[in-house]
């Protein structure tokens, strides 16, 4: 099967600095694939990479085989959609209207009931149909993050007309979010990835991270660490070595997923 996004060998580098280096990596549909690593390991350049904002100084990125220099905006649009790190707005527009935006993803224009209807979606997806009428800056962070995401799946549910075979972009989709609503971002991924999207989220919870992901890649300046799936990937000493810290696995009966907790509390109740 042809991945909805390949990258071989890609790097980037400034004439000063190289900030990523060699990363091959394949997005496939229904799988979510994480990047976890240090603050400045490279995790936003890679995504930066990968849809289109930033082009690299070495190696090939290709949508479902398709060069991605060759695509043009309006294709690349209704391919993928991005949730940046942060996004600040400085026009007073209003929630309903921010959310709007994410109908130029359909490639073509998206007008009357048939707009409406995905806007209205994505705004209670997000749960944020309650707060359609505010204006975008006067909310919190955790909810302008919230309107953001519900821009992405309007994108994403426009783009759909064209294009079904889309890729989630997200770069640390719940860092400002409360638990109930980091579950259910990560949730509607999952959501996605099962009806046929691939997902690509940059995350830093470690037992997030291990819940959620098919894949995980660890970056650490610059460079792959591992790649593969959590219970392989997330080993004590990877992740002694990449972050710098004592970290234990802890086996949770009936869990699914061992918990990632520090050394000194592998006592804890
Ligand atoms: N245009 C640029 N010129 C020079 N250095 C850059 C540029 N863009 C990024 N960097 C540097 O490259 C490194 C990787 O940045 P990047 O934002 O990809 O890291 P990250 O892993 O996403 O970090 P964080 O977890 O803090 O968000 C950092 O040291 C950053 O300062």
């Amino acid at each position: 099967m042809i991945p909805l996004v390949e990258a071989r060998g890609i790097g980037f580098a400034t004439r000063r600095t190289t900030i990523l280096d060699d990363i091959s990596l394949v997005l496939p549909p229904g799988r979510i694939t994480v990047v976890l690593g240090p603050n400045g390991a490279g995790k936003s350049t890679l995504l930066r990479l990968l849809v289109g904002e930033l082009a690299p100084t070495s190696g090939s990125i290709a949508y479902s085989g398709v060069p991605l220099r060759d695509l043009p905006h309006w294709q690349l649009a209704a391919k993928r959609a991005v949730l940046p790190q942060s996004g600040t707005l400085a026009f007073p527009f209003t929630v309903y209207e921010v959310v709007a935006l994410g109908l130029d993803g359909a490639g073509s224009p998206v007008a009357g009931r048939s707009a409406q209807a995905r806007i209205a979606t994505a705004l209670e997806q997000a749960d944020v149909a309650h707060l359609a009428e505010r204006q975008f800056p006067t909310l919190s962070g955790g909810e302008q993050q919230r309107v953001q995401f519900a821009r992405v799946l309007c994108q994403l549910a426009a783009g759909r007309i064209h294009e079904p075979r889309q890729v989630l972009f997200l770069d640390e989709p719940v860092s400002g979010l409360d638990l109930e609503h980091q579950i259910a971002v990560l949730e509607t991924a999952r959501r996605l990835a099962t009806e046929g999207a691939a997902v690509f989220a940059i995350l830093h919870d470690l037992n997030l991270a291990a819940a959620y992901a098919d894949e995980l890649i660890v970056l650490k300046s610059g460079r792959q660490v591992a790649h593969g799936p959590p219970a392989e990937v997330l080993t004590d000493r990877l992740l002694a070595e990449t972050f710098g810290v004592r970290l234990a696995i802890r086996a949770i009966p009936a869990a699914p997923m061992p918990f990632v907790l520090p050394q000194a509390r592998q006592s804890a109740p």
